[in-house]
């Protein structure tokens, strides 16, 4: 009698259980608030995607005790929409749905956002913290976390959970020795994400569709925040298979990760909305997560709790790059 094959020993992680301990975090700390925060969505484009992120948003919120409201507008009313939701005392987060333009009226759309109710971290200052390794608004003092973009930190959250970040090790230094490829490096997930896992001591090897760079604090993390190294006519032949981790988020249906570059035991991560991985992941993976969205929504309300955190502290710098009309009155 020939014994069953026997099913694989790859555990599916489903990003619920991540999320339910994110959740407890985030509940913990409203209790510590008067009132519930305020969400504020602005939809302005016909992108069903968006849509369908803003009302999974809103459902979230609404289950754990936070408002939400979605403003729809037109693209000539945004700006001033935002500007209005920027001095209102009743809004605390605001995210507005992107593409909208789809062009660099975008990134100035995103820039215009006041700085202490961005729940994305798409401000000037957040974004260059994150590059530059500064954790904190106010360095001196250390009471202000600055903010991180979602689906990045969701990743990281997840990475958490897995214990892949090693607590043995100190903070800041706990990625030291893993090898992880993301597959993406765009602006708001892939490359911050590279970023921020070579400034937590791992070596990446950032994959998209033009080559390969490689992100690292150095040998022995001898390098404050991460260097990029240009990987000239590497492929994902010669680096996957060093990899102890692979995180994918590639758009579209067509994309399938090529398991078998995959090193035997290696924890695999899909943050795309499609499905990067084909089923056979699972006879090489130990670890397969196959999405991780509940991740992203919690670590948003996350950053809501903190904004309103440092709002309370009262002493929002006002960095140069907040100094516009409304800043002062919305922060004050
Ligand atoms: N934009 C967001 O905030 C979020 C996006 N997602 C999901 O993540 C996925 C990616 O989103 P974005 O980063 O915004 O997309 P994007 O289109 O801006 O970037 C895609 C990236 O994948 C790379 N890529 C494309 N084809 C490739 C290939 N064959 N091999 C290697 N790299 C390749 C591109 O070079 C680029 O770096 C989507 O499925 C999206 O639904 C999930 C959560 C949030
Ligand atoms: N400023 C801004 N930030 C965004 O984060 C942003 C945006 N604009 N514009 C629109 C896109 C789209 N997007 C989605 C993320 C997850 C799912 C999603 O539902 N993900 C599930 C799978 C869907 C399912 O459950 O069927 C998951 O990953 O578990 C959908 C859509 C965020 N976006």
């Amino acid at each position: 009698m020939s014994a069953p094959k026997s099913s694989t020993s790859c555990k599916v992680m489903l990003s619920k259980h991540v999320a339910n301990v994110l959740l407890e975090e985030v509940q913990e700390g409203l209790k510590t608030l008067e009132k519930p925060p305020h969400l504020v969505g602005f939809l302005a484009n016909n992108d069903p995607a968006a849509l369908m992120y803003a009302q999974w948003t809103q459902k979230t919120c609404e289950e754990y005790g936070f408002r939400y409201s979605l403003r729809e507008v037109s693209r000539d009313e945004i700006e001033e929409a935002i500007i209005a939701a920027n001095a209102d005392a009743d809004v605390d987060g605001i995210i507005v749905y992107y593409p909208i333009f789809n062009n660099r009226q975008d990134q100035y759309l995103q820039q215009i956002v006041d700085i202490s109710k961005d729940v994305e971290g798409l401000s000037h200052q957040y974004i260059f913290n994150m590059y530059q390794n500064i954790r904190f608004l106010d360095p001196e003092t250390k009471r202000q976390k600055s903010i991180l973009p979602c689906t990045s930190l969701a990743n990281i959250k997840i990475l958490e959970y897995l214990n892949i970040y090693n607590t043995i090790l100190p903070y800041g230094n706990r990625l030291h020795g893993h090898t992880i490829c993301v597959v993406n490096r765009s602006e708001v997930v892939g490359r911050p994400l590279a970023a921020l896992l070579a400034n937590d001591g791992a070596c990446v090897y950032s994959v998209d569709i033009t080559g390969i760079q490689k992100f690292t604090r150095g040998e022995g993390l001898k390098n404050r925040r991460h260097e990029v190294v240009d990987m000239e006519g590497a492929t994902l032949k010669d680096v996957a298979p060093l990899c102890d981790v692979v995180i994918s988020g590639v758009p579209g249906d067509k994309y399938k990760f090529d398991t078998s570059l995959l090193r035997e035991g290696a924890v695999c991560i899909n943050f795309s909305s499609e499905k990067n991985f084909g089923p056979e992941v699972k006879e090489k993976a130990s670890i397969f997560v196959p999405s991780i969205g509940k991740v992203t929504i919690v670590v948003l309300l996350r950053n809501l709790l903190r904004l309103v955190q440092n709002r309370r502290m009262d002493n929002v710098k006002p960095a140069a790059a907040t100094e516009r009309p409304g800043t002062l009155e919305a922060n004050s």
